[in-house]
């Protein structure tokens, strides 16, 4: 008999409403452990608005969000989810607010409870993983596009996330940087749902890809 194993997240039947206007429709989709989910369809489609739903950044107009196996519906429900599932924001200027790369990317991670010695200790780790330890005393406003981004996405690797939802990570990024970047994610363990328009970049990570369109997954 085949083991059952549950979902990590799950919307079931979920609609999204923005300004009177339908979104998302009555959508079931489910991400499973060790999978790299490709999240994709064309602009509005609303890829987007499921990743913030899953976090609790949105609240659906119906149905049900249901995180590590139990139903998530408010605001405290999603503290140990955004501890958990790591976001990386479509706009890396939604992520990077110090003054500083090493304190951005020390923030979740002192955030989660970590000592301040051993927050900038996984902050530097990590800068130094994703080639940028001369990154961290930069000003972090003062940053180019592509450098912003991956500094953002190194904000959310160094909290160690059991799932990483990454929109867009490779925008901005040069062809060679997009390329270390896919084949680092590669060696990367975590369950992933990848939102992006980057063909070659999605056919080399993701395991499966489920398309938006009209408000739901188009089969
Ligand atoms: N806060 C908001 N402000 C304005 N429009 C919103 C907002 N939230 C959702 N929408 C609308 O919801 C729809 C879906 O947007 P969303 O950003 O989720 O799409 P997407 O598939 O991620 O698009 P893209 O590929 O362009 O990033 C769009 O029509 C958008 O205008």
């Amino acid at each position: 008999m085949t083991p059952m194993i549950a979902p990590l997240l799950e919307l079931q039947r979920v609609s999204f409403d923005y300004h009177g206007q339908r979104v998302l429709h009555e959508l079931d989709f489910q991400v499973y452990p060790g999978e790299r989910v490709a999240l994709i369809g064309a602009n509005g489609a609303g890829k987007t608005t499921l990743l913030h739903l899953l976090v609790g950044l949105k609240r659906p107009s119906a149905g049900q969000i249901i995180a590590f196996g139990r139903v998530r519906m408010c605001e405290a429900d999603f503290y140990d989810v955004r501890a958990r599932v790591g976001l990386l924001f479509q706009d890396a200027d939604d992520q990077l607010f110090c003054p500083t790369a090493l304190e951005d990317v020390a923030f979740g991670p002192l955030n989660l409870g970590r000592s301040p010695q051993q927050a900038r200790a996984d902050a530097l780790a990590t800068l130094e993983t994703l080639g940028l330890r001369e990154f961290a005393e930069r000003v972090t406003y003062r940053l180019s596009a592509g450098e912003k981004r991956l500094v953002a996405l190194a904000t959310v690797l160094a909290m160690r996330p059991e799932v990483l939802l990454l929109d867009e990570p490779t925008t901005g990024l040069d062809d060679a940087t997009a390329a270390r970047l896919t084949a680092y994610l590669a060696t990367l363990e975590q369950t992933m749902l990848l939102v992006s328009h980057d063909g070659p970049f999605l056919a080399q990570l993701a395991t499966r890809a489920v398309r938006l369109a009209g408000g739901t997954v188009a089969h």
